[in-house]
């Protein structure tokens, strides 16, 4: 089988990529395979420019063509928060349940209909020697008065996709991978490689990973 690798630590990621990437007869290979000792400082203000930094960087440390994901949630009530910062809310312990605690009592006092919300995935592809792609994908929704489910990571138990009753949480995995903002951004990398393979490369050949 093939092989491709995801710049991430993130063992909810990780299943989501590998699920995703499965019917490609692709393995994803995440840093916690590799090495959990590589810690990629994300310094960017924008969930594409730290895709493009983790991607770039395990690209030129590899010399493979590697994929990155960065995303969040962004609360319109909270003027986008905690964005970037999703995985950090609560601290740097990036404890997924501080964080849901914590965003629960910023928006104690506001009502249903001013709980809008979005999940954002920027992917990026980066190969050595090639410029990199990034692509956003998004899932919108509203914020829940209290957690239900225990499927997925992060944010969600607390996250309702619109059109669902539900949160994202009691989704079951492949409910939540045919919605999710990953899923749209992934979608446009497929695209991407659509075009690559009409042009008579295959999808695993794009990513140079056969
Ligand atoms: O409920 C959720 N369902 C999702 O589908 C989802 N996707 C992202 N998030 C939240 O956003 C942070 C990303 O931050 P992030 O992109 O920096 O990732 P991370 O630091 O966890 O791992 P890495 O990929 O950087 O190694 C994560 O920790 C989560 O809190 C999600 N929450
Ligand atoms: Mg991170």
């Amino acid at each position: 089988m093939k092989e491709l690798i995801v710049a991430t630590k993130n063992p909810g990621k990780v299943d989501e990529f590998r699920q995703m990437f499965s019917k490609y007869d692709i393995y994803v290979k995440s840093l916690l395979d590799i090495d959990r000792s590589i810690d990629i400082e994300e310094t960017g203000s924008t969930f594409e420019e730290n895709a493009v930094i983790k991607a770039e960087a395990m690209a030129e440390h590899f010399g493979v063509p590697v994929v990155a994901d960065d995303s969040g949630l962004e609360v319109d009530v909270l003027n986008g928060e905690p964005g970037v910062y999703s995985a950090r809310y609560a601290g740097i312990e990036k404890d997924d349940g501080k964080n849901t605690e914590k965003l629960l009592k910023e928006l104690y006092d506001v009502p249903e209909e001013k709980r809008t919300a979005r999940f954002v995935c920027a992917v990026a592809v980066a190969r050595p020697g090639e410029s990199t792609f990034v692509r956003r994908g998004t899932c919108e929704g509203t914020i829940a008065i209290e957690p239900q489910g225990t499927n997925g990571f992060g944010y969600d138990p607390v996250f309702i996709p619109e059109g669902s009753s539900r949160t994202m949480a009691e989704h079951s995995s492949e409910e939540k991978n045919a919605i999710s903002h990953r899923h749209h951004a992934i979608q446009q990398i497929e695209e991407w490689l659509k075009l690559k393979a009409n042009r008579g490369e295959s999808y695993a050949k794009s990513f140079n990973c056969e």
